[in-house]
């Protein structure tokens, strides 16, 4: 098992390359599965959640290659549509392989996606979007069976905005007969990216963005070529870890266009961010760091994924911020390791009440989750001493280089073996 030895004290300053999206990068290659033709799909980020794809698309009978940074997908001879629990245990994101087989093929089976630490996560928005499209589903033995003829264009309304039910559905309806709506629609850029792909394979989508998508089923898909959107996550994690160092980062093949509302508090919390169509720099030199109160909604608003950061952020910061997750239920295990370092915070409900601490202490924490892990790091960046981030696999699955990157930047970071 691996750690990151993270000594804190060094400013942060330079240029950082943003990776494609993971969160777009991770429904695009289970799109592939939808057309006979190839296609290839590059700014992908090297991270275990892709390989776990690529393994999967494979175990279906795909054929793929990954060579700098680019997939290629050719899923012509695809034979298997059966998705093993080995394989998505490790990863929510492949359930998106559900709507795609059995838009496709007529019959998929995919274990459900294995637990999480951040909450339970269930999948009955995407069983009953396909069911309203005309799929037989059971769920037994931990596995989604599922079966249809031809899937067939309903009006779906979802009973809550969720990002992969609206892609699963999206991509399901692209090869059904006749027109679907999905309504209270997920309008989050990956969304949006996913459409584009589609469409540039044939699909007749309109609508990605807003809540309400309308997609005209196509019989088949030819070949494209896409390229994954910039990571707004990435791109905000690298600021944030920018600003609580006091320092001057710009975050280059970015799309600040996204990332908005993050950017928004950043300067609330007294940064300097500048933005240009691919480029968004943060300057904390000099200015000092006040607390933010945030609270989690879909995009257009606060991402979740942003939450532990800024977590860290306010406890840097001077004054008290609030951090309120609204998507998640148990998504501040990030909480317990931050306070093992000596941060001031208080769990209220669904809310973290942040106070300013003087000096975070190194201590050996534990990453639980992706953003979770994150939050650490950019904590031992700005603690006393060495921290020892444990769990690290967790990282990897979302940040391609994070030590590289972050070692560009001036941080004092190690990849290490456990002892
Ligand atoms: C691979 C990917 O893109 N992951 C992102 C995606 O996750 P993911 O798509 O899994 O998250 P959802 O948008 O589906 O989840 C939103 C909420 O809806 C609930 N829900 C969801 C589906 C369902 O069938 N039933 C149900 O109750 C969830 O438990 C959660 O409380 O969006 C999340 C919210 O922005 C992000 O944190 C994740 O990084
Ligand atoms: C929660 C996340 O990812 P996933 O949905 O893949 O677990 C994330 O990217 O922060």
């Amino acid at each position: 098992m691996q750690q990151f030895l993270v000594t804190g004290g060094q400013v942060l300053a330079g240029d950082v390359l943003i990776s494609g999206a993971k969160n777009a990068a991770l429904p695009i290659l289970f799109a592939s599965l939808l057309s006979e033709k190839p296609t290839t799909i590059s700014n992908v980020p090297k991270l275990k959640d892709i390989e776990t794809s690529v393994k999967l698309l494979q175990l279906f009978g795909a054929e793929v290659s990954f060579a700098d940074n680019v997939v290629q997908v050719d899923a012509g001879k695809v034979s298997n549509q059966f998705a093993p629990y080995e394989l998505v245990k490790t990863m929510r994101a492949s359930i998106l392989a559900l709507g795609p087989l059995l838009s496709r093929f007529g019959q998929a089976e995919v274990s459900l996606p294995g637990g999480c630490a951040i909450g339970a996560r269930p999948v009955n928005l995407h069983i009953d979007g396909l069911r309203k499209m005309g799929a037989n589903i059971v769920v037994e033995n931990g596995y989604i069976k599922a079966t249809a003829g031809r899937l067939k264009g309903a009006h779906i309304i979802m009973d809550m905005i969720s990002v992969t039910g609206t892609e699963n559905l999206m991509m399901a309806a692209v090869l059904a007969d006749g027109t679907t709506i999905i309504d209270n629609a997920a309008r989050e850029p990956e969304v949006v990216d996913l459409a584009v792909y589609l469409n540039t394979m044939g699909a007749k989508i309109t609508g990605a963005g807003t809540d309400s998508i309308v997609i005209e089923g196509v019989k088949a898909l030819h070949g494209g070529a896409h390229k994954v959107l910039p990571d707004r996550i990435e791109t905000g994690t690298f600021l944030v870890a920018a600003v609580v160092s006091g320092g001057d980062v710009t975050c280059r093949n970015a799309d600040p266009a996204e990332l908005e509302v993050v950017l928004n508090k950043l300067r609330e919390a007294g940064a300097d961010i500048t933005v240009g169509v691919d480029w968004v720099r943060a300057d904390m030199r000099g200015r000092s760091l006040k607390a933010v109160n945030v609270k989690t909604v879909p995009h257009p608003g606060f991402p979740t994924d942003m939450q532990a950061q800024f977590t860290v952020l306010n406890v840097v910061a001077e004054g008290v911020g609030m951090v309120t997750e609204t998507i998640f239920e148990n998504r501040f295990m990030h909480v317990p390791e931050l306070q093992r370092m000596g941060a001031k915070i208080s769990l209220e409900g669904n809310t973290a009440v942040c106070q300013h601490t003087e000096k975070l202490m190194a201590a050996q924490v534990m990453a639980t989750d992706l953003r979770a892990s994150a939050s650490l790091v950019i904590a031992g960046l700005v603690a006393h001493g060495t921290t020892v981030v444990d769990r690290i696999y967790h990282i990897d699955r979302g940040y391609e280089h994070i030590e590289d990157k972050l070692k560009g930047l001036g941080a004092n970071i190690q990849r290490v073996n456990a002892a």
